[in-house]
């Protein structure tokens, strides 16, 4: 069997198309979208991210005001940075970029977004709802991943997901979307005594690691689905997942590429979830 690609720029060009319109609805109701994106420090990367959002927000219309600090910045600064944009009304959605430097305490800083503007879907609250089953926004990334399922029809009820990793960005709230519908899931760890064991039983399989290959085509069930989370360099520099790709995809019925997979979907609902802040605002302005 070879592998059918789950692609994730052409799903985001549709999803992206559909939220062009939500907008120009709000912007018919006198409302216009805003994203504030923090980024503190020089780390490359983060800058090539942060660009990237700000781009993909004008391509749906959403008005992104970006926001750069120098490393040095003191963490009560950032706190009163967010502060004022908690205060804007023309500011529904903020993202820190993450890391931070380490003398600020990142959850700490999470903490102070306004849980209403938490976009990110990291605050407490947020996380909280997910797990008690009640509206709040969906930390990005695994979000995006369970639009790909819906995408491809994968109906998750009694099927056994298997999540490798466990992070509050991905790994954890990956499990509670795939338990939310209905899967029987399985999340393995750093800690994992004989992962293949339980990845070989994945009808979809989760890998969320930050690994290079750590998935391998023995590891896999004939006819899973498998969603590649990692965001890699190799040793050439060229970005890859956490699955050996070439060797998987001949056992796999789905697989998500690298780059093009789940990185532009995690873009995509970040998106998604500021025109959502937006509406929501507009529906219930105590919200
Ligand atoms: N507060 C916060 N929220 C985040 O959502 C967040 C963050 N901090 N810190 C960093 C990570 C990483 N992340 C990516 C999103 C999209 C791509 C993406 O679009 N990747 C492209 C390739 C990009 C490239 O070529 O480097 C792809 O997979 O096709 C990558 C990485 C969001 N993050
Ligand atoms: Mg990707």
């Amino acid at each position: 069997m070879t592998a059918q690609l789950i692609d994730g720029v052409a799903l985001s060009r549709q999803l992206r198309a559909a939220l062009r319109e939500r907008v120009a609805a709000l912007n018919g109701r006198g409302c216009r979208p805003g994203l504030a994106v923090i980024l503190v420090g020089d780390d490359p990367a983060s800058q090539v991210y942060v660009r990237n959002k700000v781009k993909a927000c004008a391509e749906v219309g959403i008005h992104s005001v970006l926001q750069t600090h120098p490393a040095s910045l003191t963490e009560q600064a950032l706190l009163q940075h967010i502060d004022a944009l908690n205060a804007d009304p023309a500011i529904h959605g903020i993202l820190v970029q993450l890391p931070l430097p380490p003398h600020i305490d990142a959850q700490r800083v999470i903490e102070a977004i306004a849980p209403d503007k938490d976009v990110d879907g990291f605050h407490v609250a947020n996380a909280g709802a997910l797990m008690v089953g009640q509206p709040g926004f969906r930390p990005c990334t695994p979000y995006g991943c369970m639009k790909m399922l819906e995408h491809i029809g994968c109906a998750l009820r009694g099927k056994h997901a298997v999540v490798i990793g466990r992070s509050n960005i991905v790994g954890k709230p990956m499990a509670m979307l795939l338990l939310q519908a209905h899967a029987t899931v399985t999340i393995c760890h750093s800690a994992t005594a004989e992962l293949a064991h339980h990845t070989r039983q994945a009808d979809v399989l989760v890998a969320a690691v930050g690994r290079p290959a750590l998935v391998t085509a023995d590891m896999v069930k004939p006819g899973a689905v498998v969603i590649d989370v990692g965001m890699n360099r190799d040793a050439t520099g060229k970005l890859c997942g956490d699955v050996d790709f070439e060797g998987v995809r001949q056992v796999a019925s789905w697989i998500t590429p690298v780059p093009g997979g789940v990185g532009p979907m995690t873009i995509t609902m970040l998106l998604t979830n500021t025109v959502e802040a937006a509406e929501r605002r507009l529906t219930t302005p105590s919200f």
